[in-house]
């Protein structure tokens, strides 16, 4: 009987002007102990952690990972722990698609190649921005569409996270919908000239570069009126701030800092306060590692 440990990161998509196409993984996970059970037993989950799941939805999420890769898996044991804020803008579906295709693997008929995994947890989730993040660590830039996905991995930029998680709630349907159909030439030229800085500085590991490169005008400026005090905390200016951003879709927000992240993190929350929304604050490391696996200590007994 199989026993294994498996954690994915969260993960921030977009970066401001990279809007669907970069990711950065951030050290904050859900972990999954896995234990295959005797045939003919139901499968069992149970849920515990700072964000415990509440419902089926992060188990969805692994189930469909499963049954990509390995449709005739045995039963199983799942035992999920949450640190991933849920539905936040910070990838928390994007982790738990890769853990169901990295448990999927370990019971799929052959092996499978990592960058054919890769590209099932991108299909799972629909964005490979958050997707790849969470499967490879570090940052990622990624193309998708008719002439399928093409990405690149760098190291994660030497500066911590700011993460400040306000309390609205924000579905990341609801947060494309607020997007404009078309834009103006001059929007697109900005952020094109922006996502290739961005890539470049995370390419070159010049984070003096990422203030300027994050700079965003197709997603951002939109999402700002669903998320109260946004508009202030990426306006902020700050010695030790080297990048600032809405997370995802939102409504969460990343900043990247040199040295310690708390007073570029309290400046954010008291941007949402004169809002009138309460915030919560995470300080993070980026994560150098995407999904990883370990071998659990053999089962003692029950099935
Ligand atoms: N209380 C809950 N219990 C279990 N699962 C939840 C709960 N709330 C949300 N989920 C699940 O968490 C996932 C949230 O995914 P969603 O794509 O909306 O946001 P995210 O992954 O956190 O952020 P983003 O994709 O914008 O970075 C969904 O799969 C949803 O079903
Ligand atoms: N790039 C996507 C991320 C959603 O998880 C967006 O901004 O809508």
């Amino acid at each position: 009987m199989r026993a294994f440990r498996i954690s994915a990161p969260a993960s921030s998509a977009n970066l401001g002007a990279g809007f669907d196409a970069v990711g950065i993984a951030i050290e904050i996970r859900i972990t999954a102990e896995v234990r295959e059970r005797a045939p003919g037993l139901a499968n069992r989950w149970t849920y515990r952690g700072a964000h415990a799941p509440t419902h089926d939805g992060l188990r969805t999420c692994i189930e469909a990972g499963i049954a990509a890769l390995a449709p005739s898996a045995p039963p199983l044991d799942v035992d999920l722990d949450n640190a991933i804020p849920l539905g936040a803008g910070l990838g928390s579906s994007a982790a738990a698609y890769a853990i169901g295709v990295a448990i999927g693997a370990q019971f799929a008929p052959a092996t499978i190649e990592d960058d054919v995994q890769a590209r099932a947890v991108a299909a799972l989730e629909g964005h490979p921005d958050n997707a790849l993040a969470a499967w490879y660590g570090g940052a990622v830039v990624a193309a998708t569409g008719d002439d399928g996905l093409t990405s690149i991995r760098f190291p994660p930029p030497d500066v911590r996270a700011a993460v400040v998680v306000p309390s609205i709630v924000l579905p990341t349907a609801e947060a494309r919908a607020l997007l404009p159909q078309t834009y103006a030439r001059a929007d697109v030229v900005h952020n094109i000239q922006r996502a290739a800085l961005l890539g470049a500085a995370l390419a070159a590991g010049r984070i003096d570069l990422l203030r300027a490169a994050v700079r965003d005008t197709l997603h951002q400026p939109y999402r700002a009126a669903a998320i109260p005090g946004l508009r202030e905390a990426l306006a902020l200016e700050d010695p030790a701030l080297a990048a600032v951003a809405l997370s995802g879709a939102g409504p969460s927000v990343l900043a990247l800092v040199f040295g310690d992240p708390r007073p570029v993190a309290a400046r954010i929350a008291a941007c949402f306060e004169r809002a009138g929304v309460a915030s919560t604050v995470l300080t993070p490391a980026l994560a150098a590692s995407g999904v990883s696996m370990t071998l659990a200590e053999p089962a003692t007994g029950s099935a």
